[in-house]
Parts: C-alpha cells; structure tokens; sequence
C-alpha cells in the first residue's frame, strides 16, 4: 500500500534522528499567513501528509534551544493538540513541520461562524471541552503552554478544535512579545502572578483558558473591549472580572470564573475542570 494510505505516524523514523525531516520530502504549497516565527506554509509531506511549514526567520527564534525541545514536543501526542512532526533543522532558515488544520486559527472561525455558532451553546461548550482536553494532557505531562488564547488554538474538519504553538513562547526572541511591560506580551490572557513576576505555571494556563473560554461564548470578542494594557493590569489585580457573555450559561461561567481566582492555588486543575464541564455538557444535550 502507498504511504497515503496508511495514517501519518506522527514521527515515522524520518532519517536517523525521527525528529528530523529530510526537506526533499516536503512540497511547500500556499502561504497559510505568519506568526512570531515569520511565514507560514502549507505543504505535503512525501506526497500525501498535509502539514503546516513554519519558516523560521531569521533572528525571530532562539534556534538551538528550540531544536533540543523538539525532541521532547514531537513526543506529546494527543487529538486535541496540534502535532509536531518534527524540524528541518539542517539549513536556514529551519522549518517546524506541523498537522495541517485546515479551518485555520479557533479565533477567525469564531468570527467568521458567528450567525451559525452564535446560538449553539451546545457546540461552542464541546469547543471548550476539547480544549480543556489537551490541555489536561498537557497538564499530566507538566507541559505549560504560555500564551494559551483562542488565536493559538486551530479548528480542523467537523468542528474539531486543537491546542497549538505550546511551549514555543520560550524561544520567542522579541522582547516586546516576552517581557510583561512589552506591546505584544499578551496581558488580557495573563493572570495576577504572571503580570507582577511573569511566574508562568499550568494554573496560569487555567486563567487564560478562562479567558479563552470567555472568547468562545463570545463568538471572538476581544476581552476587556478596547480597554488599554495599563487599565486592564489596574482591574485585574483589583479583582475585577470578565462579565457573563450573554451566550454563556449560568453555571458555564460558574465554572469560568473559577479559572480567574486571585491565587493560583485556588483555581482548579485542568483535569477537574474537564469533569465539571462534561457533567455540564451531558445536562444540556
Ligand atoms: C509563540 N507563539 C505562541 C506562536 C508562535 C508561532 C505562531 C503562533 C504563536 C500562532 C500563529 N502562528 C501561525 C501563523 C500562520 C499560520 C498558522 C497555522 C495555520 C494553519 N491552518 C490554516 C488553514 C487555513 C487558513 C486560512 O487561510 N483560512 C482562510 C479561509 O478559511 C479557512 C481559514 C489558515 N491557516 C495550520 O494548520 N497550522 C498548523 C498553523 C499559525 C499557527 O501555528 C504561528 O506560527
């Protein structure tokens, strides 16, 4: 049988390091849009494998940190994250070699489907869910991801939803992206810990999934309306919160609001915020 026909294992022996991808193999089709790491293509792998192409340009990544870390991300295997394949990492620029999804980013698709998702409560709570789910599995693997918001998250066919770009913040060489005073840090996302000592933990992941979560019942609103980074560190640490969307079930934002508890030790795990969303989930289909 072709290759085609059988699944895409995730890191097939490649060449003799199996998260090294021989860049002949690669056909690099059309541009998918750019990111911190410069442009990002669409390509096929050995023919058959859709993948996404990050190219990374130069002087964006710490490199070779990033490669020693890839050998441990092509390890973290589950249906809701985004798979690494693995890196071309013999020449410059290198490239990072994803799974394909083919919606694009979980924000633009909320924005693009809000006549049709608006009114879905049940749909948009399993968007929620498959999140939580990676991210659980993340948690067990004490993986944090960073910047976890519904920009970084993709939707693949039936509505499916995925985590991506995890962990890759730490090899982001902008400081405007990096340090909490910077254009780019992303605030609105960033937990009172992390806004006073950038202390990135899995429960600071738990507040901006509760800002992600806020983000899908609004169908892609921006948190805090057009309020300035300054206002919202000012609200945030006095305790003042994102309001119930007007999608958002009562007990959904319950649950929500446990994600934004002042200390991190207060706000559940993700394991504990996948039972709780479930049994909401069954009670209302
Ligand atoms: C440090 N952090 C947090 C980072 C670092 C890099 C990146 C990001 C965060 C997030 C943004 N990003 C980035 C940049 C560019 C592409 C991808 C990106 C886009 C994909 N897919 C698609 C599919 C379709 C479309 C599209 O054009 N449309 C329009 C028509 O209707 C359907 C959708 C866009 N992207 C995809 O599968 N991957 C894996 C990555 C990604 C995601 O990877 C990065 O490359």
């Amino acid at each position: 049988a072709s290759p085609c026909d059988r699944p895409a294992p995730p890191t097939a022996g490649l060449s003799h390091d199996k998260w090294e991808i021989d860049p002949a193999e690669l056909l690099l089709m059309e541009e998918l849009g750019s990111g911190q790491f410069g442009v990002v293509r669409r390509g096929k792998w050995r023919g058959c494998i859709d993948t996404a192409v990050k190219m990374m340009k130069e002087g964006t990544m710490s490199e070779d940190d990033f490669i020693e870390e890839a050998k441990v991300m092509t390890k973290l295997q589950h249906s809701n994250l985004v798979q690494l394949y693995g890196v071309c990492s013999k020449h410059r620029p290198i490239y990072i070699v994803t799974e394909y999804m083919k919606h694009g980013s979980l924000l633009n698709y909320l924005r693009r489907h809000e006549n049709t998702l608006g009114g879905n409560v049940d749909l948009l709570l399993d968007m929620c869910i498959q999140v939580c789910k990676g991210m659980a599995y993340l948690e067990r693997h004490n993986y944090i991801h960073r910047d976890l918001a519904a920009r970084n998250c993709l939707v693949g066919s039936e509505n499916v939803v995925k985590v991506a770009d995890f962990g890759l913040a730490r090899y982001v060489l902008d400081d405007q992206y990096t340090s909490s005073g910077g254009t780019k840090f992303p605030i609105k996302w960033a937990p009172p810990e992390v806004l006073n000592y950038t202390r990135f933990s899995s429960k600071s992941d738990v507040w901006a999934y509760g800002v992600l979560m806020w983000e899908v019942f609004t169908c892609g609103k921006m948190p805090y309306g057009r309020l300035k980074n300054t206002e919202v560190v000012e609200r945030v640490q006095r305790g003042i919160i994102l309001q119930r969307p007007q999608a958002c079930l009562k007990e959904v934002y319950e649950i929500m609001k446990l994600c934004w508890a002042h200390c991190p030790e207060d706000r559940p795990s993700f394991r504990a915020l996948k039972e709780q969303l479930s049994i909401v989930g069954q009670s209302i289909t």
